[in-house]
This record gives structure tokens, C-alpha cells and sequence, in this order.
């Protein structure tokens, strides 16, 4: 007789609580990503979506609850009174292990574009200067980029900045890749070309939760797709349950609200990519790219 095995999520989050000057963030959230998984989280301004993953990311001290990568519960340690913070040292060893990229891409002026792939992978996992290199231009190949290796930010566009920004946080290859919004800073006409970096990024199997109000890429990329209001999970579910029979009452308006705004996501989305469709058939980010100019203004929210 054989059993079942249920790999364990790479990311578990238990009734996590985060209060900023007495104003619930987040209220009991409870919420886990597996491996090679795409979680999408959505939900109206102001729900806790960047707090969530900020708070997984460590980058906000928790309130209430515990969030394990891999089973090891991050920011505190086990005690026999119970749990303590761990030390800023431990605290930074557990964050290596997670990629981030925001809203802002952050890169440093002087550096060159291959710079800023490399030094941080180096200054926080104390790899060689060759392997870094190997690894950077390797990614800014996946992002479309290696010709501006030897450019400076300034000389890029803020999506290409972005996608220089996943490059970076895909360095190190982390267990988990959280991304806050990541187009939100950007034209709109400069959108879609970081979508696409996201769509290749996914598709190679990375483990990623990306909070968005694309409503497309949600419904095209999440292997499920959580929706959040008021510092809470509401629903979720793939993608066909949340955009094509949302439960609560809440969904249904958020969702009526993005149709209202013209971004009809049941038509606006193909149907989702065939999961097992050999990768290589793809075509790269850099091929659409160069095959399709920009549209401009599909940004829905
Ligand atoms: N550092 C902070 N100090 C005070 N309040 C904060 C802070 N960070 C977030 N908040 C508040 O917490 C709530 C949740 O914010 P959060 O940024 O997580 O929402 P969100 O769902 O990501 O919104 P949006 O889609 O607009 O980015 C908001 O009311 C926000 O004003």
C-alpha cells in the first residue's frame, strides 16, 4: 500500500496580524504558496496586499502569527518560554533566501547595468566575481538585456529598469520570489514588456506570489489567485473560480469594478497557457519584444 505524500509549501502564513498606529492591516491572515507555484494576490487599495508580502519579506515586524519558509519559522526562534527574535544576522540570512522586487526599482546610478546583477549577489552570498558574472548575464539574456550590460540606469526605461530589478532578485535564485506591484510605477505603454519578463519568469517554474492590479496577468498566470479585503483572505481559488464564479459578495464587486473600468477580464485574457508545453518552444521575453511593439493603456486599475 502506498501514501499519499503532500509535499510541504515552500511558504506558510498563519493568522498573521499587522497593526500600524492602531489601524489592522492585516487581520488573521492565513495563506501558502508550493512549491513552483504562481499565486496571484489582488484586492482593492488599501487590503494589505503589500503588507502581506512585506511582512513575509521581514521588511515590516509581524504583530501576531508566524510565517515558515520551508518550515522554518522566520524573525523569531523557538524558546522555552516560547519564541524570541532572532538576531538581525539570522533575520538577514532568512531574507537571502527570499527574492523581492517592488513597485520602485532601486538601482544604484553609478553602477553599471551588470553592476548592480552582481554586487549584491555578491556582497550578500559572498560568490566569486566569475560565477556572478556567469549568473548575470545569463539573466539579463532571460530578461532581454545582456546588450545593456555596460549601460547605466539612467540610459534604460523604467521597464527596462524593472526587468534589470527581476534580474537582480533572481540572482541569488531564491526559494520564493515576491513581487509588490511591479508595474505599477510604470507607463503604461512600458507595462507589458515586464509582464512578459513575469510570464517567462513563471513559466521557468520559479515560485513566485506577485500582488497586482493586473487583472490579465492574474487570470492568465495564477495557479491560484487570492483575493483580499480589509486586511483579510476572502476568497481564493484558481483563476477560473475567482473571475468566472466568485462567491463573496466582495469579489463580485471588485470584480464588477474592473468591468466598469473597461477591463473585462473574461475576455480580455486568452485561455491559460498549456502547463505542459515544453518550455523551449517559447518564445523569450527578448523575442516578443522585438516581435511586437508596445500597446499602450491596457494598465486596467
Ligand atoms: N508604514 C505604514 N504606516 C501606516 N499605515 C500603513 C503603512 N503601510 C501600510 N499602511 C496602511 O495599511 C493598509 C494596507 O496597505 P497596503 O499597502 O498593504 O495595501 P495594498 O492592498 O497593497 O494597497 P495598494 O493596492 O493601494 O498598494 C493601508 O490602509 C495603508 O495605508
Amino acid at each position: 500500500m502506498t501514501t499519499a505524500h503532500t509535499p510541504e509549501p515552500i511558504l506558510q502564513v498563519h493568522q498573521l496580524t499587522k497593526t500600524f498606529a492602531g489601524f489592522q492591516a492585516l487581520n488573521g491572515v492565513d495563506f501558502s504558496v508550493n512549491e513552483g507555484e504562481v499565486v496571484v494576490v489582488i484586492g482593492p487599495s488599501g487590503s494589505g496586499k503589500s503588507t502581506l508580502v512585506r511582512c513575509v519579506h521581514q521588511l515590516e515586524t509581524i504583530d501576531g502569527g508566524s510565517v515558515y519558509l520551508d518550515g522554518e519559522l522566520l524573525g523569531y526562534e523557538h524558546h522555552r518560554s516560547g519564541v524570541r527574535p532572532l538576531t538581525p544576522r539570522a533575520v538577514a540570512a532568512q531574507r537571502r533566501r527570499i527574492g523581492m522586487v517592488f513597485q520602485q526599482f532601486n538601482l544604484f546610478p553609478h553602477w553599471t547595468i551588470l553592476e548592480n546583477v552582481t554586487r549584491p549577489h555578491r556582497m550578500s552570498h559572498g560568490v566569486g566575481a566569475a560565477e556572478a558574472e556567469q549568473r548575470a548575464r545569463l539573466l539579463l539574456k532571460q530578461v532581454g538585456l545582456e546588450h545593456k550590460a555596460d549601460a547605466h540606469p539612467r540610459e534604460l526605461s523604467g521597464g527596462q529598469q524593472q526587468r534589470v530589478a527581476i534580474a537582480r532578485a533572481l540572482a541569488p535564485a531564491p526559494r520564493i520570489m515576491l513581487f509588490d506591484e511591479p508595474t505599477s510605477a510604470l507607463d503604461p505603454e512600458l507595462v507589458d514588456e515586464v509582464l512578459a519578463v513575469l510570464r517567462d519568469v513563471a513559466r521557468s517554474g520559479v515560485t513566485m506570489v506577485v500582488v497586482t492590479h493586473e487583472m490579465e496577468f492574474a487570470r492568465q498566470m495564477g495557479d491560484r489567485v487570492v483575493f483580499m479585503d480589509a486586511g483579510r483572505v476572502v476568497e481564493q481559488g484558481t483563476a477560473e473560480q475567482i473571475f468566472n464564479h466568485p462567491k463573496s459578495d466582495r469579489l463580485k464587486a471588485f470584480l464588477s469594478r474592473f468591468r466598469a473600468q473597461g477591463a473585462r477580464p473574461e475576455e480580455a485574457a486568452p485561455a491559460a497557457p498549456d502547463a505542459t508545453a515544453p518550455v523551449p518552444t517559447e518564445p523569450t521575453a527578448a523575442d516578443r519584444m522585438q516581435a511586437a511593439p508596445a500597446r499602450p493603456g491596457r494598465r486596467s486599475a
